[in-house]
C-alpha cells in the first residue's frame, strides 16, 4: 500500500503525520513501527493521525502511536504539529481548534509569533490514575506533592530514585537531578519505563532546576526511548517542580531539541499551557508492506 505523509518536528521531537480525514488507512501496529523505523521507514518518535470531528464542538480527532507501534493517550509536541498541519493543509481556517484525544479534549492555538500554545488540560497527581501502584511505599511529602521511592534493579547510589508521579493524560515519573547532562538516562530510563509498579509503563523525566523560572529536562519516553523533547514531559516536570515549591508559575524548559514554555497556576483545577515551535520538515509517499 502506498501512502502520503508529512514529516514534522516540534523542538526536535519528530513525527510522521497521516491524513485520515477522508478515509481510514487501517494500519497495523507493525506498519506504524515500520513508518517510525529510521532505517527502513521514514523515521519518527511518534506517528500522528488526523481524523474528522467525532462530535459537535470538536474540530478533529487526533490519534498518537509511539515508535513501538502502541497507541497512547497524549502527545504535547505532537499537538502543536497537529495544529500547524491542519492549518497548512487547509483542513481548517481556525487559529484555535479543539481536538479529541484518547485522554480528553485539548485546545491548540496558533500564535502571531509562529509558535503554538496548547491548553493541555489539568494535571492529575493521584497515583492510581497513572496508574502507579504505591502499595507499601512510604511517600515523602514536599510542598503540595509527594515524592515516592522507586526501587530500581541497580546498584547504589541509584538503587532507589524519588519520583513525583504526574499524569498529563499520559503517565510521567519525574525525578530531580543535579545535572541533566550526567543523569543516567540511558541506564535508568528503561528500568523506570518498564517498572512493574507502572502496569501501563511510564515516561521517565529528569529535571534540573536552574532557577525559579528556568529548568533543563531530558525524558526517556515510553515506547520511543529518549527523545530530543517531550511536551507532556515538560508539562509534568513543571507541575512537579511547582508542586515541590521550587518553581514559579511560568517556566522556560530547555530540552536537547529546543525551548518550551510551560505555565500553570498551581491548582488541580487549573489547566497547563505549553508554548513551543511546530515545523514541517518534508512531505513524501512511501510503500508500506502488508506485513513489514
Ligand atoms: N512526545 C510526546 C509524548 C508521546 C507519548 C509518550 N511517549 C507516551 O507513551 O505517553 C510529547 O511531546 O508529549
Amino acid at each position: 500500500m502506498q501512502i502520503r505523509f508529512t514529516k514534522m518536528q516540534g523542538a526536535g521531537n519528530d513525527f510522521v503525520v497521516l491524513d485520515e480525514t477522508r478515509e481510514r488507512l487501517g494500519l497495523t501496529p507493525a506498519q506504524y513501527r515500520f513508518l517510525a523505523d529510521r532505517h527502513f521507514g521514514v523515521g519518527a518518535d511518534q506517528i500522528l493521525t488526523v481524523r474528522p470531528s467525532p462530535a459537535e464542538g470538536i474540530d478533529f480527532e487526533y490519534l498518537i502511536h509511539n515508535a513501538d507501534g502502541g497507541q497512547v493517550q497524549q502527545c504535547g509536541n505532537g499537538a502543536r504539529c497537529f495544529a500547524r498541519y491542519v492549518r497548512d493543509k487547509g483542513l481548517t481556517a481556525k487559529d484555535r481548534i479543539r481536538v479529541q484525544t484518547m485522554a480528553g479534549v485539548i485546545a491548540p492555538e496558533l500564535t502571531a509569533d509562529g509558535r503554538v500554545t496548547v491548553d493541555m488540560g489539568r494535571p492529575v497527581l493521584d497515583p492510581a490514575r497513572l496508574p502507579f501502584d504505591t502499595a507499601g511505599l512510604v511517600p515523602v511529602p514536599q510542598g503540595s506533592v509527594k515524592k515516592w521511592p522507586l526501587a530500581l534493579d541497580g546498584q547504589a547510589p541509584q538503587a532507589t530514585v524519588m519520583i513525583v508521579a504526574v499524569s498529563m493524560g499520559n503517565p510521567h515519573a519525574v525525578q530531580l537531578v543535579d545535572d541533566v547532562d550526567s543523569a543516567p538516562v540511558a541506564r535508568t530510563g528503561p528500568l523506570i519505563e518498564g517498572h512493574p509498579r507502572f502496569p501501563q509503563r511510564v515516561n521517565a523525566g529528569y529535571l534540573q532546576v536552574v532557577g525559579r523560572t528556568e529548568v533543563r529536562l531530558r525524558v526517556y519516553e515510553r515506547g520511543a526511548g529518549e527523545t530530543l523533547a517531550c511536551g507532556t514531559g515538560a508539562c509534568a516536570a513543571v507541575v512537579a517542580g511547582i508542586g515541590l515549591g521550587l518553581l514559579d508559575a511560568r517556566v522556560d524548559v530547555h530540552t536537547r531539541g529546543g525551548l518550551l514554555t510551560i505555565a500553570w497556576a498551581g491548582g488541580l483545577q487549573d489547566p497547563v499551557f505549553m508554548t513551543g515551535p511546530a515545523t514541517t520538515v518534508f512531505e513524501g509517499q512511501i510503500d508500506i508492506p502488508e506485513t513489514p
